[in-house]
Order: C-alpha cells, then sequence, then structure tokens
C-alpha cells in the first residue's frame, strides 16, 4: 500500500477502537464467571476474535453482535473439552493467558497459532506452570507452540518472574484461580494490570504490592457490564503523526490512561510534546481521558528500565518520533522486542535505516540520531500490525511518502486504522 506524505496539517477527532488487552480479558474472564458479562466498545480486531474462538470452542455461547459482546460464561468449573485444536491465530496474549486457564482444567487440550505465535518463546509459561503440577509439552519440542496442556488440580506458588510481562504474570494468576492456595508473582518491573483489575471487578481476591500481584483461589466470579477503554497502544500512531505533521491539532477520544500503560504520554511530554488530557474520568475500573495534541518541536530522550512495560507496544512508533526529533535518543532494556509478532528491533533499525535515519541497533535497544529528513522507501510489515502503522506514519513526514508491503495486517489490532487516518488528512 502506498502512503502519501500529508501536505496538509491533520486535523479533527479520531474515536479510538477498545483496549486490545482489555478485550481479550473480558470475554476470557466472562466465561469464566456465572452469569451474563456484556461487553460494549469491544476490540473487533483478528486477536481478539481468536479469543472469542477459543472459548467458544471450549463450550462457552458468546454472541458478537457488533454493537455488544455477550458472553454466557459457565462458572470457574464450565469449560468443557474441545473437539478440535484451539487456534489462538497472531495472539500472544491469548496463547499465554489462555494456557493459564487450561492448566487447571480436568481435560487436556492441544493449541497453536500462526508462524509467528509457533516462533514465540513459551517457556516462560511452561516452567511456572508445570511448577504449579500442570503437563505442559511444546510438541515440537521447542518451547514453542503447538502446546499440549494436561490439566490437574495445582498447587500455589510463589513465582519470580524473569521478565516484566503481563502475559507470564496473567498466565500464572489464571492457574491460581485453580491452585490449593495463595499464588503470587513478582516481577522485575510493573507490568499492566489489567488482569488484577479486571479480575477483582469479577469477584476474585486479587492484591497488588509493589511488583508483586497475589491471587486466592476458587473464587465466585459474577457477570459484568464492561465498557472498554480506546486502546492506547491504537492511540500512539495519531498521537505521533499529530506531533510530526506540521500545524496539526488532533483530539483522540476516550483513551484508556492507565499509569502501566501511559508511557508514550510521559515519553512525549520528556521530548517536548503539546499533549493536554482533557475529560478524565473511569470506564470499566480503568482511567480514561481524551487527548488534544498539537504539532511541537521535539528533542531526544532515553527510554529505559520501568518505563519500557509501559509502553512497550509503542516503540516502533516512538522510534519513528524520534527519528524526527533534534539530537539523540537512545532506548534501552528493550530486548523483549525482538520476540513479539517480529523482531520489532532489528526491523526498525534496517526499515527507518532505509529511509535515510541514522540509527543503530544495540543488544537490548537502539540509538536514533534524529532531525534528519528521511526519504521514500518500500518497507515490508512482515505481517506484524505495529510496524506497519509505524511506517504509516512515517510516511506523512517523509519525502514521497512510503509504501509499506503486506499492510493489511493491522486487522489484528486496529481494522479501521487507513479509514481512520485518512479522515483526519481531508
Ligand atoms: O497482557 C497483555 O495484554 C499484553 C502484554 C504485552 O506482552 P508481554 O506480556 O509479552 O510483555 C504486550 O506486548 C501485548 O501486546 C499485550
Ligand atoms: C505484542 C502484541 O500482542 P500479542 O503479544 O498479544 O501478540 C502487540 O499487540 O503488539
Amino acid at each position: 500500500m502506498e502512503l502519501m506524505q500529508a501536505k496538509m496539517p491533520l486535523r479533527g477527532e479520531v474515536k479510538i477502537p477498545g483496549d486490545k488487552s482489555i478485550s481479550h480479558r473480558a470475554v476470557m474472564f466472562g466465561a469464566l464467571a456465572d452469569g451474563t458479562t456484556r461487553v460494549t466498545n469491544f476490540l473487533q480486531g483478528a486477536d481478539c476474535l481468536s479469543t472469542i474462538s477459543c472459548f467458544r470452542k471450549l463450550g462457552i455461547d458468546i454472541e458478537n453482535t457488533q454493537e455488544e459482546i455477550r458472553i454466557h460464561g459457565k462458572g470457574l468449573h464450565g469449560l468443557t473439552a474441545p473437539t478440535e485444536i484451539l487456534d489462538t491465530g497472531n495472539s500472544g496474549t491469548t496463547t499465554r493467558l489462555i494456557s493459564g486457564i487450561l492448566a487447571g482444567q480436568n481435560f487436556t487440550t492441544t493449541l497453536t497459532g500462526d508462524a509467528s505465535i509457533q516462533s514465540r518463546p513459551m517457556g516462560r509459561i511452561i516452567k511456572p506452570l508445570s511448577m504449579m503440577g500442570a503437563t505442559v509439552e511444546s510438541l515440537k519440542e521447542n518451547q514453542c507452540a503447538p502446546l499440549q496442556i494436561q490439566g490437574h488440580p495445582l498447587t500455589a506458588i510463589h513465582y519470580q518472574s524473569p521478565v516484566a510481562s503481563a502475559q507470564v504474570k496473567s498466565c500464572i494468576l489464571l492457574a491460581g484461580l485453580y491452585a490449593d492456595g495463595v499464588t503470587s508473582v513478582t516481577e522485575p518491573y510493573l507490568s499492566r494490570n489489567h488482569t488484577e483489575l479486571m479480575l477483582s471487578h469479577f469477584g476474585a481476591q486479587v492484591t497488588s504490592e509493589g511488583t508483586t500481584a497475589s491471587i486466592a483461589p476458587d473464587p465466585e466470579l459474577h457477570g459484568l457490564d464492561i465498557s472498554v477503554p480506546g486502546d492506547i497502544s491504537s492511540a500512539a500512531y495519531f498521537i505521533v503523526a499529530a506531533l510530526l505533521v506540521p500545524g496539526s491539532e488532533v483530539l483522540i477520544k476516550d483513551v484508556g490512561i492507565n499509569p502501566t500503560r501511559d508511557g508514550i504520554l510521559r515519553v512525549c511530554k520528556a521530548m517536548g510534546a503539546d499533549i493536554t488530557l482533557l475529560n478524565e474520568r473511569t470506564a470499566a475500573g480503568e482511567p480514561v481521558a481524551d487527548l488534544l495534541v498539537r504539532h511541537s518541536e521535539l528533542h531526544g530522550t532515553v527510554i529505559e528500565g520501568e518505563l519500557i512495560p509501559t509502553l512497550i507496544d509503542e516503540i516502533p512508533v516512538l522510534a519513528v518520533l524520534a527519528a524526527y526529533a533534534d539530537g539523540t535518543t537512545v532506548i534501552r532494556n528493550a530486548e523483549e522486542l525482538k520476540v513479539k509478532e517480529s523482531n520489532r528491533l532489528d526491523i526498525m533499525v534496517n526499515s527507518l535505516g532505509a529511509m535515510g535515519c541514522d540509527i543503530e541497533g544495540t543488544d537490548d535497544g537502539m540509538i536514533i540520531r534524529g532531525g534528519k529528513p528521511l526519504h521514500h522507501a518500500s518497507i515490508d510489515s512482515h505481517l506484524d500490525h505495529r510496524i506497519a502503522m509505524s511506517f504509516a506514519v512515517a510516511g506523512l513526514v517523509s519525502e514521497g511518502g512510503v509504501e509499506v508491503l503486506r499492510a493489511d495486517c493491522v486487522d489484528i489490532s486496529y481494522p479501521e486504522f487507513y479509514a481512520d487516518l485518512g479522515k483526519l488528512m481531508k
């Protein structure tokens, strides 16, 4: 797809689709609750549809009416053995979270996903789930999917996670629902806490202290009405686009600004961005605001440490921002980007490099010497939605735009992305 350079400022309003992490969890926890859970502003992206399809195969009736998702939950012990392999598609969140639930069932399940999922590391969940007593086998013996999970009554553990990962944390907490005592997870830095917040609303006893989250077993979970906030990870593309295109002023509506997710706002402000939070409120127990973003002159910064999990999926588009900011931006401690849908570190370094950016890859991040004009290039998305959207934004401000190859993969998290971007360019 050929994406044009923006000849005019971006102007207007955009309403961001529902948060992917929260949409997945609403379906999963709704399935384990008694009664009906109604979800509005659910993200109709391919990843969340994979979650729905897996839970239908586990015997849960889920209605998708477009306006609302209705999940007819059957309680903590109501799932039934699937008659076929569960397909988690391209979704790491589905794969890792559902594994925690399957570890506590009295049946065996096989799950797998696309080529990307089959190369992403699952040892990080196989280890703690095995410590809890589940039998989890990587069928190709490579610590990746396909996985065969034989559920068992589980033993509670206190797990020290080597990575700050909400997927690992959530997998263990979900297995903890089926354990014989309080299960806890401590991570090096705090990752997104949507599981903790939403499971407590459903009725689970979850506590958080610093970077440790704990859960008590066998709660009674009750169906809920959930209005999903807009996804800050999707808003990120418009934040960066509005900051970069001269003269722009864009109002981004209903964005979730949970402090475990708002690192992009903090980094943009540190770089000199003009972003105002309006109409701050709460939805589904999560903080939400409208973001007014105006074109700004930016300078480089350092992105590292505990900030990283709060903006992990935004690093590709932040690299684009840094390419246009004056001075040097250093990104460290971001080695997790190598094991996402693609190796996002290598791809950003090579692809921004192909556009003329002075950028250097490091073991755990990159160094970007920004402020020079970029030129047209053909960039392959590598079927990674975040790469495709990041380069669509880069094209707005590069001489001659960019061509994004295999651009349709935005369906994973933001099917309307190109249409919404187009509306701001009119
Ligand atoms: O829990 C979640 O919903 C997610 C956690 C993050 O992954 P990790 O837990 O692997 O860091 C993030 O990259 C992903 O897009 C969604
Ligand atoms: C990493 C991502 O998702 P997942 O891990 O669920 O595939 C993402 O959306 O950027």
